[in-house]
């Protein structure tokens, strides 16, 4: 038994981590199918979730799907397509209002001359959700915005948000924040302490929700953020994540001994 076992733990708070998926928990890449996910990544979520008795949810703007297939055969509760779709932690899927999958689809469908025009803007077309990326073109930014601002036109139950290198349209009444707010009414996360980790706009929502209800937005690198704290990159996040596991296993094994 090392010294660190012997000394009582404070209590802490039981925690629930929500976090974001692209740029949080894995770097960003030039295209949406490029991202290079370390096979350890999902052993080391699989780690922090049983630490938190499952109270740990990804709220990203992919949808589940892709989640399920970067962390395969680790399934965590997700909010996927910017909150459009939540699995629970009992793995129950929610249905997608089908009014909002018709209207991306119409959405998208008005975006394709524009992808067959510029071959290096990509278009996902999401489960009620879509985004089109300029990261290959970024002087096409502003014909992106138009193209979407005319696609939404039209479409008031849509909203446009804009993320890194991308414009994405998605229901006014889904975001990161609905979905962190839904999981908190549900075990095993009701009760605890909400942190959510993100590093973009599209994470807004979910920082701001978080600490309403008590808890702390980690926004990580620069940029104008509701978020109290911050961290500087992803291998900060995965320490992060590391380091709260560690914590709640030492108090376990402390009540356990004592
Ligand atoms: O909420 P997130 O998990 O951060 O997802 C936001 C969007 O992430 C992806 O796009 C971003 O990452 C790509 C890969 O690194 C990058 O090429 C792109 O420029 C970024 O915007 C994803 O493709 C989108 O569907 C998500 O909404």
């Amino acid at each position: 038994m090392s010294q660190i076992d012997q000394v009582e733990p404070h209590a802490i708070p039981r925690l629930a981590i929500f976090t974001d998926f692209d740029g949080t928990l894995v770097e960003l890449a030039e295209t949406p199918d490029g991202i290079d996910v370390p096979v350890s990544l999902a052993h080391q979520l699989e780690r922090t979730a049983r630490e938190l008795d499952s109270a740990f949810a990804v709220l990203t703007g992919r949808e589940i799907e892709d989640i399920d297939k970067y962390l395969a055969p680790l399934t965590l509760p997700v909010a996927g397509a910017h909150g459009t779709q939540r699995r629970r932690a009992d793995g129950f899927v929610e249905t997608v209002d089908p009014a909002a999958v018709l209207a991306a689809e119409e959405i998208a469908h008005a975006i394709e001359p524009l992808i067959e025009t510029h071959p290096d803007l990509v278009l996902e077309a999401k489960e009620g959700a879509v985004a089109l990326h300029y990261r290959q073109a970024p002087e096409l930014e502003d014909v992106c915005r138009h193209a979407m601002e005319e696609a939404v036109n039209g479409i008031p139950d849509f909203t446009l948000v804009a993320g890194k290198m991308v414009i994405e349209a998605r229901p006014r009444s889904m975001s990161k924040g609905t979905a962190l707010r839904a999981f908190m009414q549900e075990e095993p996360f009701l009760g605890r302490l909400p942190i959510f980790i993100g590093d973009d706009t599209t994470d807004e929502d979910g920082f701001i929700a978080a600490q309403e209800l008590g808890g702390v937005g980690i926004k990580l690198g620069e940029g104008e953020t509701s978020a109290r704290m911050r961290i500087a990159n992803v291998a900060s996040v995965h320490a992060l994540l590391q380091g709260l596991g560690d914590i709640v296993a030492r108090d376990r094994e402390y009540e356990r001994t004592h």
